[in-house]
């Protein structure tokens, strides 16, 4: 079955409308409740969906795609409803699964192939958007072998390459870095990049390796145990967590002068050790307000330089108070 233009823009795909929208949603197993009231809005670019094992990521993704049914809340992907338009969404985005479902003896090509074809394209357009994505992904003459003599790695990016065949417009990754060496990781995770940025695709990403995330995404959604801990853009986060670390010379106090001229001013700022003073780092206007007092104080402003908080320390941080909508 093809999906027409009209099909594909999808009703709630005007400018700015998210990507994907939950509202209290939420999903009990008999023993455990996966997903606790979660709410929150998930537009375009790449979304870092991080969380520890057990969290959630993968109960969500399912029932965005209409795998499995919610047990109370809504949630839409690209507008549709999950609940009764699972098979549209279906059609509009790629799913690259955590574990290993891929048919041994087949190979890669023949797999993309087929798929194309499930997903509506005819046979020749499916062996030509094989051929691309299969080349996008890395996987050269190796294509044509059987996939049970695959390593991780090219097991990974076959996974990826039949998420992409049918030119969906949002792809869920899970997990998509699992089981790879460090050199494979970054290969990988730079082409879950690439897919956002040069073909356009919305991605949802998850990890439960937090500090992988924060490199490629956009927005980094943050879930534990079932709930929504953060969400916000990824330069927002790491800006509002940052200090500035200063160094001051002049005065035998230069520290303890800068940081009480910071706090008149409205900034958290700690003294340390005679010359260092480490400054709640706000936004670039944090840099400029340093300067302008250490100049006003007769101080000389050795250095300044930025800690960013790792996406690592929300778990530390977090709280149901520190929730900021993406
Ligand atoms: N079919 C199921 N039946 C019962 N419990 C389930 C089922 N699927 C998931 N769970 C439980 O729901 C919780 C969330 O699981 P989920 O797989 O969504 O987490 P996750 O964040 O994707 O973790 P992981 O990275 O380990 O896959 C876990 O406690 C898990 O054991």
């Amino acid at each position: 079955m093809g999906v027409s233009v009209e099909d594909r823009a999808g009703p709630g795909s005007g400018h700015g409308a998210p990507v994907i929208r939950t509202g209290a949603l939420t999903k009990t197993y008999p023993r455990v409740t996966a997903l606790d009231g979660l709410t929150v809005d998930i537009g375009g670019g790449v979304t870092g969906l991080v969380g520890a094992n057990g969290a959630g990521k993968s109960t969500l993704i399912k029932i965005l795609l209409g795998l499995i049914p919610a047990t109370s809340g809504t949630a839409q992907v690209l507008g549709y409803d999950v609940a009764r338009d699972g098979g549209r969404i279906r059609s509009l985005v790629g799913y690259m699964p955590e574990h290993d479902c891929l048919p041994a003896d087949v190979s890669a090509s023949d797999l993309t192939v087929h798929l194309g074809q499930m997903s509506g394209l005819p046979y020749p357009a499916a062996r030509e958007r094989a051929a691309d994505v299969l080349r996008h992904v890395g996987l050269a003459e190796e294509r044509y072998r059987p996939i049970g003599g695959y390593s991780t790695g090219m097991k990974q990016r076959a996974k990826l390459a039949q998420a992409l065949v049918h030119d969906p417009r949002l792809v869920l990754l899970d997990e998509p870095t699992n089981g790879l060496d460090p050199s494979s990781r970054d290969d990988m995770l730079a082409l879950v990049r690439r897919i956002g940025t040069d073909f356009g695709i919305a991605v949802l990403v998850t990890s439960h390796l937090l500090g992988e995330l924060e490199r490629i995404s956009d927005h980094v959604v943050v879930l534990d145990s079932g709930r929504l801990l953060r969400a916000s853009a990824t330069t927002e986060f790491l800006h509002r967590t940052g200090t500035l670390l200063v160094e001051v010379q002049g005065k035998p106090d230069a520290d303890r002068l800068l940081g009480q001229a910071l706090l008149d001013a409205g900034v958290r700022a700690t003294p340390a050790d005679g010359r260092m003073v480490e400054v709640e780092l706000r936004d670039d206007a944090t840099h400029d307000l340093v300067r302008d007092l250490a100049v006003d104080l007769g101080l000389g402003l050795v250095r300044m330089q930025e800690r960013h908080h790792r996406i690592e320390d929300v778990f530390r941080e977090g709280g149901a108070g520190s929730v900021h909508p993406v």
